[in-house]
């Protein structure tokens, strides 16, 4: 279970360029729930990822992940608990090591054992079939660098790699957006199979609002850094896009033509 208590993150604060970007969030997540988070640009999404990551510091306001306060660890710390997939394949994995380096290290997560440890036999087995599940024919490529793979194969692997050892929670930071529409449902899919073969805890940002009510069991709206809506169940299962478009235009209450979350 992953906590949020009363979270607020202030950019730059008491300077002119002083931006609170979470103002007191509170969400409770269950194990294996999965949640899907959608928000005009600007409200607040990445932020509340990158606290719960430990990448951006809590200015006040508390996370607790699987019991512990992790609040002021920083992020290596929080590495055995939180995994996470950024929009840019490239960001998740090293370009310059292979492959099957690159899913050793991920293996090891987290964990004091070394790269020698990771690379054992029956570790480089379970991965090996990792890997031929996706059905990209990858497996016959281990050897080759990360980076000569396409931005697809790398968010596909990303996506396995984080998923290889377990996890609190797996944070997902629109990891589909910079892919093309075929490459991105492939991921997506592999998205829902993986949260469900391991009942990850999955908390996903998403520019889609079909994709923020179709995926997972949970729908939350960001604005301007604070919850504007919390849905689950019959309740959720009854809501539209346009239910949540004027959910949307209610809090902003002026023309949204122009926001990213009405145009994708
Ligand atoms: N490192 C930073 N320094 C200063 N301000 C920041 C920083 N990171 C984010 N912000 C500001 O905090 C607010 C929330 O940003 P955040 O990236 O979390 O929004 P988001 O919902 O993910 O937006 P988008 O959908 O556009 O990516 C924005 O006003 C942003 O400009």
């Amino acid at each position: 279970m992953i906590a949020v208590e009363n979270l607020s993150v202030v950019f730059n604060a008491g300077t002119p360029l002083e931006r609170r970007a979470l103002r007191g969030i509170s969400l409770t997540l269950d194990n294996g729930e999965f949640v899907c988070v959608i928000g005009s640009n600007g409200a607040g999404k990445s932020t509340l990822l990158g606290a719960i990551a430990g990448d951006v510091p809590a200015t006040s306001g508390r996370i607790l992940v699987a019991g512990q306060d992790m609040t002021r660890q920083p992020a290596e710390a929080r590495a055995r608990h939180v995994a996470r997939v950024f929009q840019d394949p490239l960001a998740g994995s090293c370009g310059n090591l292979s492959i099957a380096e690159n899913l050793a290290l991920a293996a090891g997560r987290g964990s004091r054992r070394g790269f020698g440890y990771a690379l054992r036999r029956e570790r480089a087995e379970m991965l090996h079939a990792r890997i031929r599940e996706l059905g990209l024919g990858l497996e016959d490529r281990l050897d080759q660098p990360m980076g000569s793979l396409s931005g697809g194969q790398r968010q596909a692997l990303s996506l396995v790699m984080a998923t290889l050892a377990p996890s609190s929670v797996l944070l997902l930071d629109e990891h589909t957006a910079a892919l093309d529409p075929r490459n991105a449902d492939f991921v997506l899919d592999l998205t829902r199979t993986l949260a469900a073969r391991f009942g990850l805890t999955v908390l996903m940002v998403t520019h889609s609002m079909r994709q923020a009510l179709d995926l997972g069991s949970r729908t939350i709206m960001l604005h301007e850094g604070r919850i504007l809506l919390d849905v689950a169940g019959e309740h959720r299962s009854k809501l539209t896009v346009e239910d949540l478009i004027d959910a949307f235009r209610k809090a902003r209450g002026e023309d949204l033509t122009e926001d990213r979350l009405l145009t994708s």
